[in-house]
């Protein structure tokens, strides 16, 4: 099996080209690949597969070659990973599987067909509009922080900590307790507090994220732009730019009247060959 490593600001992801969708790819074997002491290590894995060879990319193979077959790190499939996308065409593009254009390459996703864009050294991908939608908390130690849920294809939860609390404080070898009637499906939770004030931007957040399915991570893209869509609502806006700056990096989110464009660094690290029984004995 033939393999990438990839990062976006530090979310990581093993990589599996499987054009065809011929790969057995179980809950096993993805959580063997991410473990970080035994497998190559990740917080999740892109498989590379064309739409209309998987059964949850066809319905959209008429809008795009290439559908991101997201698995988080513990085997469970997500709905969109904003990082992950952005990883994934840097891919794309390096393997000659797409052509550089001018025009957006769509990415067909369990949460529909996001477009990316090459920006410099970074990648873009305009993703749907995040939807704030309801009140939630999140429990962390004995701290019960309100919270916004956030629809962003997949759950969020955003939480911002009360004035002199610092992010670097919390403990997040835990998994946060949330309302499971309000995440039936589970959700990711990002804890914030406010950055310092930055020219030509709309708002400056920091932020930490417990994922889903992948415990605390570098930094979520669908997370950052959940957080920026709170923190526009926050302002009084509904449009806006936002800075979130997480433990792996910096993250530029654009929310418009209609989409949201997530835009930071996509590397690849390395590549090579594995053979799967090795990872499962
Ligand atoms: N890190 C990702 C989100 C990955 C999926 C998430 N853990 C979930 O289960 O919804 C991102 O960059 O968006």
């Amino acid at each position: 099996m033939e393999f990438t490593k990839g990062h976006g600001t530090g979310n990581d992801f093993v990589i599996l080209p499987d054009p065809d969708g011929a790969l057995d790819l179980t809950p096993e074997l993805v959580a063997a690949l991410c473990d970080r002491r035994r497998g190559v290590g990740g917080d999740g894995v892109l498989r590379v597969v064309r739409a209309a060879k998987h059964p949850d990319g066809a319905v959209l193979a008429g809008e795009a070659e290439w559908f991101m077959d997201y698995w988080n790190a513990d085997g469970s499939v997500a709905e969109m990973c904003g990082n992950g996308a952005r990883v994934f065409v840097r891919y794309l593009l390096a393997t000659g599987l797409a052509a550089p254009s001018g025009a957006a390459l769509p990415v067909a996703t369990r949460a529909g067909v996001v477009r990316a864009r090459v920006a410099g050294e970074a990648i873009a991908v305009e993703m749907r509009r995040p939807r704030v939608y309801a009140s939630a908390t999140a429990t962390l130690g004995g701290l019960t922080l309100p919270g916004a849920a956030v629809d962003v294809g997949n759950p969020h939860l955003v939480c911002a900590l009360p004035a002199g609390l610092e992010l670097t404080s919390l403990d997040l070898t835990r998994a946060p307790d949330f309302d499971a009637a309000a995440f039936p499906a589970g959700v990711n939770v990002e804890f914030t507090a406010p950055g310092e004030p930055m020219p030509g931007t709309d708002g400056h957040v920091l932020m930490r994220v417990y994922e889903r399915g992948s415990a605390e991570t570098l930094s979520c893209g669908t997370g950052a732009c959940a957080v920026a869509a709170v923190a526009l609502r926050d302002a009084g806006r509904d449009t806006g730019t936002v800075t979130v700056d997480v433990p792996g990096g910096r993250l530029t989110v654009r929310v418009t009247d209609d989409s949201c464009w997530l835009s930071g660094p996509a590397v690849l690290v390395a590549t090579g060959e594995l053979t799967p029984s090795d990872l499962l004995t």
